[in-house]
């Protein structure tokens, strides 16, 4: 059983329990629900730099990241950074993220924000929308192509953009379809947790123009970009190569800086 497997498995557990404690009526009561969403997509085609800056404490691949940052200081950081959006890991078993976590980045930044989650259920999508999510992903590698279809368009209903992630052609030719906003290539294998900008360059011709096309994981200098974007790539999802210095915002302004 890969990653993926293993996660999704534990995902509907926590899901069906979620679901029984906090019904959908009290999720479209938030404050959050109706406000005004602010489009990744649109900020990645009008940005010169195209970075997702991410808040990350721990993954799969890495036990710890960082453990000492709030995510307050880091929101601020990165929206001072003058990054293009933000991303939040909401995972909790795998990732040592939360819905407290999207809650506070949306208290303390106006950057879009993604809520980083294996979505598997239509309540996850409500649950993005009430803590304060601009962006919802999809993961192919997880869905049918019935499931992205029912999720991406729920998701342009409560107008939130969909980024639709992918790691091979196979998962590509499942997913293309006009309810997504961004096509995302994510560089690191799942099997041996190694990253290659490889898996990037090879997808993106394949990758309808329509889309905005975002390369994500692995990134960690400027040399990636700049080999990246004559491929088409608009978006640029930095996570570790931030999170894993003291003050991640600092790290994305000089980043930035250089590019
Ligand atoms: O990061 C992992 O180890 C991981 C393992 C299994 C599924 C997803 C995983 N990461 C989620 C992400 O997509 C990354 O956090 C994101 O692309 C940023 O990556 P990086 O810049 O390499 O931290």
């Amino acid at each position: 059983m890969n990653i993926l497997d293993k996660i999704t498995l534990d995902k509907r557990k926590e899901v069906t329990l979620r679901k029984s404690l906090i019904p959908t009526s009290q999720l479209e009561k938030s404050v959050l629900f109706n406000r005004p969403t602010i489009s990744l997509a649109n900020n990645l085609k009008n940005s010169k730099s195209g970075i997702i800056a991410e808040y990350k404490r721990r993954s799969p691949s890495k036990s710890v990241i960082n453990n000492g940052l709030n995510v307050q200081d880091v929101a601020k950081g990165y929206e001072n950074a003058g990054v293009c959006g933000m991303s939040v890991l909401t995972d909790g078993k795998y990732f040592g993220g939360s819905l407290d976590d999207l809650l506070t980045a949306r208290g303390s930044c106006n950057l879009p924000l993604l809520r980083k989650e294996f979505i598997i259920d239509e309540y996850q999508i409500l649950e993005a929308k009430a803590h304060g999510a601009d962006v919802i992903l999809l993961i192919a590698a997880i869905l049918s192509r019935d499931e992205i279809k029912l999720f991406s368009e729920f998701a342009k209903r409560l107008n939130l953009d969909v980024l639709l992630e992918v790691h091979n052609e196979e998962e590509l030719h499942k997913s293309v379809m006009p309810s997504l906003d961004m096509l995302g290539v994510n560089n690191r294998n799942l099997k041996t947790f190694a990253v290659s900008l490889e898996t990037s360059k090879s997808l993106s011709s394949i990758i309808p123009d329509e889309f905005v096309k975002v390369s994500e994981s692995g990134i960690s200098n400027i040399e990636a970009i700049k080999e990246l974007r004559p491929y088409g790539y608009q978006g640029f999802l930095i996570g570790e190569n931030f999170m894993k210095t003291d003050n991640p915002g600092e790290s994305a302004k000089n980043f930035i800086s250089l590019l």
